[in-house]
């Protein structure tokens, strides 16, 4: 590995090699003001608190949203794939969000080989669309969706399904009602036009396809079912009643958490089953939640679940979602193609990196850390380590989740001193903050600050150095707010409207530790900087000169 020209670091001037880094990236940890809906400053945060407080020079924040990470707009949150796209590659590329609105404002969308492909099941065959219905920007658009529905009608498609999932988890419990009715009269106005376009089937987020990194294939299992098969617990005749009608017999059911749904005709048929000769298109930009149902639509060989029948489509992805599986062979826009990320630098410049997570986010400290490519860099330098994540619960019946079991694993591989630098992401933040339960939120947070105990404690034994920083906001903010006074929003019944989403909050960047050379501090001429200015930061550290693309490093050295 050592030896390839091209990623040859040259040495840092000033900052030896051989530091041990410790490297922790909390997810969905944000800094907003200190009230009563942050969940962070609610916790027992002592190590957070003490790293504020002690040391100015070696805390700041970091933008973690917007065009800081890729995304169309100021008003778009960050997300944990474009936060550690960011964080990984030390640059700012172009996301899904951006790439998609471009296509389809040209109308390029629909000249590219994807929707040809799509195309080739007309005249007769029927155009299905899955994916999230939200304005969360995150996973899909709404917009996107309405845009798309339009075009494929102008296409030609005469008779077109969508089957939703509902979000609830990066926008408002209960908003569901408003995206399918939006949904709705786009299809009206469709079907004025003379096209056949109905809703299918739904379900929400969670319990419906959008499951990841292979947790539990019956929520994809639940989608396959009712999308394809037409089959499904509950039987409606359209999807605003299914979900009145379910929230009804369920009150305290969130929009993420809908159960599977097909919708009827008056004599009782599913409207829209995927039947031989039809077109499917995922229209999620983002790639994590949508690869499951990906293969399973893509590949003859399959063996996650019975899917009964695989019928002969013609299937696109919004996006490629795996460049390195080719998955799904066909899709719309390309994705932001990210390639000389750190770890491929560090991998060619000897550093050894010891890499932790639980499954729900263990895809996004690797995968996506490295530019959403597979597998590792370098099979000796590198060493990728999953804990399972707790499975077939919300987060909020087990806010610790594995913060200390990685936290331990973590500590014991800095101290056998084999690795250069131990990376970790720490999950309760991000995942108990999206359950909406603030109680939970903060023991998750504090359990957060008793890992990131842990691993400092092994730090200051050994005499290492460490980084702490975040991917993006969620934690710090756990309700609703007016966007121009930022006072709580309550509902009707007067109660807080809960939060469960990201946020545009800054996040925290801490450095120290034992073995940080004398005089390094953060820069005061980058009051901007985002999280694409945390790479150079970190390979410095590591003895080295950043790359001349990266964005500039956030430290300096004062004598
Ligand atoms: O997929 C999710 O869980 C949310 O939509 C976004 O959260 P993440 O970006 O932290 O994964
Ligand atoms: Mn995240
Ligand atoms: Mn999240």
């Amino acid at each position: 590995m050592e030896g390839d020209d091209k990623f040859k670091l040259a040495p840092h001037p000033k900052l030896p090699k051989g530091k041990k880094l410790m490297l922790i990236i909390l997810d969905g940890w944000g800094e907003q003001i200190p009230d009563e809906f942050n969940a962070i400053h609610r916790a027992q945060t002592p190590i957070m608190d003490y790293l504020k407080t002690t040391a100015p020079e070696k805390w700041r924040l970091l933008k973690a949203h917007g065009a800081a990470v890729g995304l169309p707009t100021e008003e778009d949150m960050g997300n944990s794939e474009v936060g550690h796209n960011a964080l990984g590659a030390g640059r700012i590329f172009k996301q899904g969000a951006s790439l998609v609105d471009t296509s389809l404002e040209s109308g390029a969308i629909y000249e590219g080989d994807g929707f040809k492909y799509v195309k080739q099941a007309l005249p007769n065959g029927t155009l299905h669309l899955i994916g999230l219905l939200s304005d969360g920007g995150v996973h899909s658009r709404m917009d996107q969706l309405q845009m798309l529905l339009k075009g494929s009608a102008k296409q030609g498609f005469k008779r077109i399904r969508v089957h939703v999932l509902t979000d609830g988890r990066d926008v408002a419990d209960g908003s569901s009602l408003k995206f399918v009715q939006m949904l709705e009269d786009t299809l009206g106005e469709l079907r004025q036009d003379g096209c056949d376009a109905q809703i299918a089937s739904g379900g929400g987020r969670m319990r419906v396809i959008m499951d990841r990194y292979e947790n539990d294939w019956n929520v994809v299992k639940n989608g396959w079912d009712a999308q394809v098969l037409g089959e499904a617990p509950h039987r409606f005749t359209s999807c605003l009643e299914a979900l009145k009608k379910l929230k009804e017999d369920d009150p305290g059911l969130n929009d993420q958490y809908y159960p599977p749904f097909v919708i009827v005709d008056e004599s009782g048929k599913p409207v829209g089953p995927i039947l031989d000769g039809d077109a499917v298109v995922t229209f999620n930009f983002r790639a994590d939640r949508m690869v499951m149902l990906a293969k399973a639509l893509d590949h003859e060989d399959f063996d996650k679940f019975d899917r009964v029948r695989y019928p002969k489509i013609y299937y696109a992805g919004m996006l490629l979602y795996d460049a390195e599986l080719n998955l799904p062979t066909h899709y719309l826009v390309s994705p932001p193609q990210i390639s000389e990320t750190s770890g491929e630098y560090l991998v060619h410049n000897g550093i050894k990196s010891w890499v932790c997570s639980e499954t729900v986010k263990f895809g996004h400290v690797t995968f996506v850390w490295n530019g959403n490519r597979s597998g590792q860099f370098s099979d000796t330098l590198e060493k990728y380590v999953q804990i399972p994540s707790d499975q077939g619960i919300s987060f909020d019946k087990n806010p610790e989740m594995k913060a200390i079991a990685i936290a331990e694993k973590a500590a014991e591989a800095f101290r056998s001193g084999e690795w250069d630098q131990v990376r970790v992401n720490i999950a309760n933040g991000d995942m108990v903050g999206h359950t909406g339960n603030l109680e939970a939120t903060i023991v998750g947070c504090t359990a957060t600050d008793k890992a990131i105990k842990i691993m400092l404690d092994t730090v200051e034994e050994v005499g290492g150095v460490f980084m702490i920083t975040a991917d993006h906001g969620n934690a710090e903010d756990m309700v609703k707010r007016n966007p121009k006074t930022g006072a709580p929003i309550k509902d009707k019944q007067g109660n807080y409207q809960i939060l469960t989403s990201h946020t545009c909050a800054p996040v925290p960047i801490a450095i120290g530790g034992p073995g940080l050379p004398k005089g390094v501090q953060f820069r005061q001429d980058l009051p901007n900087a985002g999280l694409a200015n945390v790479a150079s930061t970190f390979i410095n550290l590591h003895g080295f000169e950043a790359p001349a693309d990266y964005e500039p490093t956030l430290i300096e050295i004062v004598d």
